[in-house]
């Protein structure tokens, strides 16, 4: 069974790396995931400036997934840039930087200081980082969005991608489609992160989980499944040519086969991971092989995207 996945100009030996966000905040996390069965990997969320993040708790894990709001908590883009300027990229392994400015300004700064590096680490841009007090999520603003997108053709001369937060409207996956298809650069999107704005109570206490926004977070794990598989399968229909990045509730080779059969051309894990550790991609991947395997089929293209409807 062949799990490898060719895409981005390239070919990676699997199909599976950690979400932005988890495991990835320092350089030996980010070392952990490279150095696992992981086949990619990408960096926590950068601003230009560090940030410290939001008032802690601002994590909580719960039988169905997690809630969190961090504030986006990082080591500010020169850090990680200087990991991507030290990676041994002959390793086979991607890796991907996630860059989150605070303003449109600073992620021009950040595209700008990539592009004259001349690195092959590839940009994941945040539009729906949902945990910045004040701060909408550009993803859900279509035309800050087209704005900021025009504005990245700009500054970075290569292939990206951005991450999107969940849509829940037929007529917001077709705004947002208009939109991305006007971008040939923009390769792929990563769908979804966290939904945003939950609030988990406990019943003892009769409070809520984290403090930041008085309760509020953005959810992942099992509560997000079929709203990722949605966004997933909406977006592969309607933005041919683009890949399509799944992630939200993976936690086994189940979650996995799905995220490809509805589309995904490789697939993120997040709050498995945090958990887990980087020994979840091998079992992940052993899991995702044995169920193809039982299904008769060799490599993804047999399946990805063959969601069968009724
Ligand atoms: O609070 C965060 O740091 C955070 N948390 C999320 O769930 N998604 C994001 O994109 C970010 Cl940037």
């Amino acid at each position: 069974v062949d799990l490898s996945v060719t895409w981005l100009g390239r070919t990676m030996p699997g199909c599976l790396y950690n979400a932005s966000g988890v495991w990835c905040r320092e350089e030996d996390e980010l070392e952990a995931v490279r150095a696992s069965a992981a086949a990619a990997l990408i960096s926590k969320s950068a601003t230009l400036a560090p940030r410290e993040g939001n008032p802690e708790p601002r994590y909580h894990r719960t039988a169905l997934g997690s809630i969190n709001s961090m504030g986006l908590p990082n080591r500010g883009f020169a850090y990680y840039l200087d990991y991507a300027r030290r990676y041994d990229y002959a390793c086979g392994k991607p890796l991907f930087l996630s860059l989150s400015g605070m303003t449109l300004e600073d992620n021009l700064t950040m595209l700008r200081t990539l592009a004259a590096a001349g690195l092959p680490a590839i940009p994941e841009i945040n539009l729906s980082c949902p945990n910045v007090p004040g701060k909408p999520q550009l993803g859900y603003d279509f035309v800050a969005t087209t704005e900021a997108l025009n504005a990245f053709d700009q500054a970075w001369p290569g292939r990206y991608g951005v991450k999107l937060p969940p849509y829940f409207d037929q007529a917001h996956f077709a705004a947002m489609a208009e939109i991305l298809n006007r971008h040939p650069r923009l390769a792929f999107v990563t769908c979804i992160n966290s939904i945003g704005n939950g609030l988990v109570v406990d019943i003892d206490s009769e409070a809520v989980a984290i403090k930041p926004k008085d309760g509020l977070g953005g959810l992942g794990g099992d509560y997000v499944l079929p709203t990722a598989l949605a966004n997933v399968r909406e977006f592969y229909r309607l933005l041919p040519g683009k890949d399509i990045v799944g992630c939200g509730g993976v936690r086994s080779g189940r979650e996995a086969f799905m995220h490809i059969l509805a589309g995904a051309r490789a697939v993120q894990v997040g709050t498995c991971l945090y958990h887990e550790g980087p020994a979840a991609f091998a079992r992940i991947a052993a899991e995702l092989a044995e169920l193809m395997q039982a299904k008769g089929y060799r490599k993804l293209d047999d399946f990805r995207g063959r969601l069968r409807t009724l």
